[in-house]
């Protein structure tokens, strides 16, 4: 009896139920008797069976299983002699589990043995003796033996304790001798199993240690496997029985849970001190109670018998195929019936889904219409809208992004153009909000107010004329297409800019023809309105600042004063009406259309050109992609507003009189005093001359300036000395980007200031007169050591062969090419020099490298365009000169490497020859030498690498 004290034993039941319990009064026979014969003996009848005994260490497992395993066989003896007529054949092996490796206890030879895994028998020991029993005696001294081989150790509660797992199998086969050798007997095959477990033992308890601690953890181990199998079997066969976690529950599978029967006999120390393991082996043993086998008889039948057995299974199969059969088609039609019927209700479901889908279909279809058509009238109002925006956005940043937004539209200008003039700048009866929304935005208020009689806005009965309106929609829709034009003319990077293609002569006869007839309109105005320049006092501080240079170049006196004359004959007439500092945001305008003279005899035609430039220059915003280009428009007269408020009444002709290479913070000087003028170099000094109307009036006017200056000269000069500027100016930008990215902008507008100044010039017109106008007989030798010098060049900065054949091919010793020459040298040398100082040497090597790349795709280009284009003779003919052998291989590849190699005039010739004929070159006086012009890319540090030349 025992009482626990402790509550949470209170979780294990506290009574348990078995077959039989034995006492310790109990003799062995008598467990046998009752426990375990019945299950022995059932072998005798073919059925399998096991007899186990479980239980802890030092509990009288071996002593119990040796007791049955005699009296097993004795009355298995017994049985023999009392049947006769059968004929026995017993066949006997034993072996043991030892630390988990299995031995056969009737061999000497302690090799473990293997375990194999048969179909039909199951798992089976490989190479296993089995002793087959001549009688009981025989038997007797095998399980000698085995008790000899075991292994037995002596621990602290057991001086013969068994270490293994001991499994004793005894095989019967028997049959009715009457129909032996007639192939009709059946033989019955069965075994069973006496199985001696170790017993589960605590170490503490046994003392074990060494070896005796090593084979406490094996049994341990493979007992806790048995109980994990038993468990799992008396719950059911859904789960996975763990069989193959230990060899004892592999061999002892089918006697578990298979085909046999099994005895279990727990034995227990009734001493107080191994009441847990008492308990464990209660605990296991109603598990084991709860497991349901399947035990069979084992028949093995003769081949006539297995005949005609199988015959008759088979009878009785055909028999039960037939009736599912009937049944299951009987079903099947039905099912059949259900599905058709089903299938025709979800046909009609979706063709009324069909029907239903076309009807909106169709009123969708019906609303788009209409929504169509009533968004086509709203377009215009919304183009505006977005006009409105990027304008406001370039005169706020002038900057790549803002003009983008333009060129988004650039397909639809035609449109714009004629909304945003009719609508805005012509028909608007509120002027001051709605005229040129790129300039207004930062005019000064005196501005603004002196603005409302400004020849933007005329007079009432202008502003209410039709037909003056519909004249100036005519202009800005035929700018709009010139423009549209240039579209398709930009090439490698160098953009085409429409108001460049006026030759400077061209502009000047046309600036004569406005003058003219621009005079009498513009003497009708106010001279309240529009101040004449006798009242404008920097005009004659600029005049006095000129004659300062004058005396510097006294020898240049009168050839300069008949070049001024005729240069700048024209304008003088328009700058007394446009002296005006905000007037003079005007006169910048006239050159950015060559058809002026359409607005001519109207009646207010200096507003039709004034309305035209700003239409113009937005959508010369919309095709440039060079900064530069844009800032001559949009810039330069924002500067001049900007300025006029903080410097009064300083002359526009002042922004370029900053020194050149004047660092950041530049533009707050630029408008600042005439001191810097006088330390500036002639180039700035000259542009003074050339860019600002007022200045060029007084030069005319005066007659003193033009004895100095070749306004061409001055031209020039304004061109190199700027495109120093911009060089320096980009490169302090670039330098001081990252740290100081809002000074980096503002040098970037002084640089597009700069250009846009340069452009100016250009347009003026004044560069037409070329620099050989002083030294004509030098030109020739200037040009050629220019030409020698950007063919070097071309070469050290790997410019692209196709740009070269287009320079090359195009200016020839012109002296109206200086220009360009000049712009070309500055930029390759900006390009070289970057390459040699820049500290972004890793990007500029990028740069090197990428250009190199496309110099090879180019000369790839070439070689496969001299298939289709040469003949053999043509080719022939190079190979000679070019001294190419004729019997090399590969001789259009190496003509290929040779185009543009060499900087010999012969070979530049050859060369340039050669690949305008390759790739289908315009002729060279249909070339456009504006795509050399000054048109600086001022692309962002990030861009730098995207030389125009380098990348073409
Ligand atoms: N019913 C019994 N009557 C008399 N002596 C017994 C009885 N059962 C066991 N003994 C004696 O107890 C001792 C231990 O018995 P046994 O070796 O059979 O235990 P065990 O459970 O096999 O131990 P182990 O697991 O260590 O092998 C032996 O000396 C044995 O003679």
């Amino acid at each position: 009896m025992f009482r626990s004290i402790v509550p949470d034993r209170a979780m294990f039941p506290t009574a348990y139920t078995y077959d039989r319990v034995f006492g310790p009064n109990c003799s062995t026979r008598q467990v046998y008797e009752e426990g375990a014969k019945e299950v022995a003996l059932s072998v005798v009848s073919g059925i399998n069976s096991s007899i186990f005994a479980y239980g802890q260490t030092s509990s009288g497992k071996t002593y119990t299983m040796t007791g049955i395993t005699e009296y097993s066989v004795m009355d298995i003896y017994g049985y023999i002699e009392k049947h006769p007529e059968r004929e026995f054949m017993l066949k006997f092996s034993a072996i043991e589990i030892y630390n988990e490796a299995v031995r056969d206890l009737l061999s000497h030879d302690t090799t473990p043995l293997r375990l194999l895994d048969d179909p039909e028998k199951g798992t089976t020991v490989e190479k296993l003796t089995e002793e087959t029993l001549r009688d009981k005696d025989h038997l007797r001294d095998l399980l000698g033996m085995c008790e000899a081989q075991r292994e037995i150790g002596e621990t602290a509660l057991n001086e013969a304790s068994s270490r293994s797992h001991q499994i004793l199998r005894l095989t019967i086969k028997s049959s009715v001798k009457q129909y032996l050798g007639r192939g009709k007997s059946s033989t019955l095959v069965s075994c069973v199993n006496f199985v001696d477990l170790a017993g589960s033992e605590r170490a503490s308890q046994t003392a074990s240690a060494g070896m005796r601690l090593k084979e406490g953890s094996h049994i341990n181990r493979s007992l806790l496997t048995l109980g994990k199998v038993v468990r799992q079997l008396s719950k059911g066969r859904n789960g996975h029985i763990p069989y193959r976690d230990s060899k004892l529950t592999r061999i002892l599978q089918s006697s578990l849970g298979g085909n046999a029967r099994t005895a279990i006999v727990c034995t227990m120390s009734p001493a107080h001190t191994h009441i847990e393991q008492s308990r464990n082996t209660l605990l296991f043993a109603t598990c084991a109670k709860e497991v349901v086998t399947n035990a069979q008889v084992n028949v093995v039948m003769s081949d006539k018998a297995l005949l005609k057995h199988l015959q008759r299974e088979l009878a009785r199969l055909e028999n039960e195929l037939k009736l599912p059969e009937s049944a299951s088609c009987t079903s099947h039609a039905e099912a059949l019936r259900e599905k058709d019927a089903q299938i025709k209700k979800l046909e009609k479901q979706l063709r009324e889904l069909i029907e239903e889908k076309d009807t909106v279909q169709s009123q969708l279809n019906c609303l788009l219409k209409s929504d169509a058509d009533d968004h086509a009238n709203d377009r215009a109002a919304k183009r505006w809208d977005v006009h409105s925006r990027s304008s406001e956005s370039l005169a706020r940043n002038a900057s790549e992004e803002a003009l983008s937004v333009s060129d988004t539209y650039g397909g639809s200008y035609q449109d714009q153009g004629h909304a945003v003039f009719g609508e805005s700048y012509v028909f608007s009866a509120d002027h001051d909000d709605l005229s040129i929304p790129n300039q207004t935005m930062d005019l000064p208020q005196q501005t603004k107010v002196r603005k409302s009689i400004s020849p933007w806005h005329p007079p009432s009965n202008y502003s209410s004329d039709g037909t003056e309106s519909y004249n100036m929609k005519e202009v800005a829709f035929r700018s709009a297409s010139e423009v549209s034009e240039e579209n398709c003319r930009e090439v490698q990077c160098i953009e085409i800019h429409e108001h460049r293609r006026s030759t400077s002569k061209e502009f000047n006869v046309l600036l004569h023809e406005v003058t003219k007839l621009h005079i009498p309109e513009a003497e009708d105005i106010s001279r309240d309105a529009v101040p004449q320049p006798d009242e404008v006092p920097e005009a004659v501080s600029i005049t006095e600042k000129m004659e300062d240079h004058i005396k510097i170049y006294p020898s240049k006196e009168e050839r300069q004063a008949e070049i001024i004359a005729n240069a700048v004959e024209g304008p003088i007439e328009v700058h007394q009406c446009e002296s005006d500092d905000f007037a003079d945001n005007f006169v910048k305008l006239y050159p950015c259309d060559s058809n002026i003279s359409l607005d001519v005899g109207k009646p207010y035609p200096h507003e039709c050109l004034t309305v035209k430039r700003c239409i113009t220059s937005s959508k010369d915003s919309a095709l440039a992609r060079s900064q530069s280009c844009r800032a001559s428009f949009m810039i330069i007269p924002n500067s001049w507003f900007d300025d006029s408020e903080n410097t009064g009444q300083t002359p526009p002709g002042e922004i370029f009189r900053y020194p050149p290479r004047r660092p950041d913070k530049v533009r707050r000087s630029l408008y600042q005093g005439n001191d810097d003028c006088q330390n500036n170099n002639n180039s700035v000094d000259l542009s003074d001359m050339s860019t600002s109307d007022e200045v060029v009036k007084d030069m005319s006017t005066g007659g003193e300036v033009a004895k100095e200056w070749s306004a061409n000269e001055a031209e020039q000069e304004v061109c190199v000395g700027d495109i120093s500027c911009v060089t320096d100016l980009e490169q302090k930008a670039a330098k001081h980007h990252e740290d100081q990215p809002e000074e980096h902008q503002a040098e970037q507008q002084i640089v597009r200031d700069e250009c846009a100044a340069v452009k100016t010039v250009k347009d003026v017109g004044i560069d037409a007169v070329p620099s050989s106008a002083e030294s004509p007989s030098r030109w020739p030798i200037d040009f050629a050591n220019r030409q020698r010098e950007i063919i070097e060049l071309w070469h050290d900065c790997n410019v692209s062969l196709v740009h070269r054949t287009y320079f090359f091919l195009l200016f020839k010793g012109d002296a109206a090419d200086s220009v360009y020459m000049e712009v070309e040298h500055r930029r390759l040398s900006f390009i070289l020099s970057s390459f040699s100082t820049s500290s972004a040497g890793g990007e500029l090597n990028s740069a090197t490298a990428s250009s190199l790349k496309n110099m090879k795709r180019e000369r790839d280009m070439l070689y496969k365009q001299m298939l289709k284009k040469l003949t053999n003779g043509d080719k022939e003919g190079i190979y000679a000169r070019w001294g190419i052998d004729l019997g090399s291989k590969q001789r259009r590849l190496q003509l290929s490497r040779l185009v543009w190699a060499r900087a010999d005039m012969e070979h530049v010739r050859e060369s340039a020859s050669l690949v305008a004929r390759l790739i289908d070159l315009v002729e060279p006086g249909q070339a456009l030498k504006e795509m050399f012009g000054l048109n600086f890319t001022l692309a962002p540090r990030t861009q730098r690498r995207s030389f125009s030349l380098l990348g073409a």
